[in-house]
């Protein structure tokens, strides 16, 4: 009663599409499985369109998780062919599967900006990401980190690697499904968790008035994902004076821990409106 699931993550050009097509057809040749292949294709939107604006990227972020919840299922196979870049997200894709009770892997394609940028260049030009967005990215990603369970198991490819697909295999179809646990669960969560939810919140809305100051106006007031209240922007506002004011706010909150996570978005935002004058 397996559902396995495969999730690729890397910068953009690292060569995920290729060593998805690789695992896919070693699954076929070696296994009666069917391999869905899950990629940002699923929007029908060009790649530099989507990563150029957060927007479009958070909305083909929830249309690859609802095609994994739509296709997961204990006859086939899933491989998730996308960057998979933002840390949060892959931890929400390895909630979905931990529903589903579906053994699953991460497998990173490392790739130097050289090469990166090279493979670029020798694409078909419709294929090609305009070089801002592909620095952009390689800027962003977050490198999957087995210790975090969401993580792993981990397998990291470098460009000369073969793929491992048999230990690939193995990992998905021989372990069993990690066990239904706390993080499918509302509450309480443990101490990790609480630490990881803080990070994660606060970073999201870090990013949220960074990208919407470069588009909107002093005065206006920013929605930020899971928070009722706005934030207020009477003027411009550094990165370095917004990490200032998260590391503060985790500092009080790991202090005075809030047994409701779904409460931090809103204390965040308060405590910006308070303490930026
Ligand atoms: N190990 C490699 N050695 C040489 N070229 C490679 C390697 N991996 C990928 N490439 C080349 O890089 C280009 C991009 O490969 P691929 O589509 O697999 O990357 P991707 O990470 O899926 O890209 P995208 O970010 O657009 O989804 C292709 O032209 C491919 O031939």
């Amino acid at each position: 009663f397996d559902m396995p699931f495969v999730i690729f993550c890397g910068p953009p050009c690292s060569g995920k599409s290729k060593r998805c097509m690789e695992l896919k057809s070693f699954i076929t040749s070696n296994y009666k499985r069917e391999v869905i292949v899950i990629s940002d294709d699923v929007t029908g939107v060009p790649k530099n369109e989507i990563y150029a604006d957060s927007k479009k990227e958070k909305e083909t972020r929830s249309g690859l998780k609802s095609a994994v919840q739509r296709k997961i299922t204990k006859d086939n196979v899933v491989l998730v062919d996308s960057m998979n870049y933002i840390k949060g997200f892959r931890y929400e894709l390895f909630c979905v599967t931990k529903s589903a009770q579906s053994p699953h892997c991460v497998i990173y394609c490392d790739v130097s900006k050289e090469n990166a940028t090279k493979w670029n260049s020798g694409r078909p030009q419709q294929e090609q990401y305009t070089q801002d967005v592909l620095d952009a990215l390689m800027m962003r990603m977050e490198p999957p980190d087995s210790r975090n369970r969401w993580d792993s198991p981990l397998f990291t490819i470098q460009y000369d690697d073969e793929l491992p697909c048999q230990q690939i295999c193995d990992a998905i179809f021989q372990r069993k499904a990690p066990s239904q646990n706390m993080s499918t669960q509302s509450q309480p969560l443990s101490s990790t968790d609480f630490l990881y939810e803080l990070d994660r919140i606060t970073q999201a809305t870090v990013s949220v008035i960074i990208d919407s100051q470069k588009t909107g106006i002093v005065g206006d007031a920013i929605t930020v994902p899971g928070a009722d209240e706005k934030v207020r922007i009477l003027r411009h506002i550094s990165l370095a004076e917004l990490q200032r004011h998260k590391r503060q706010f985790i500092k009080f909150t790991k202090m005075h821990p809030t047994s409701d996570i779904s409460k931090l978005s809103n204390m965040f935002v308060q405590y910006l409106n308070n303490s930026i004058t």
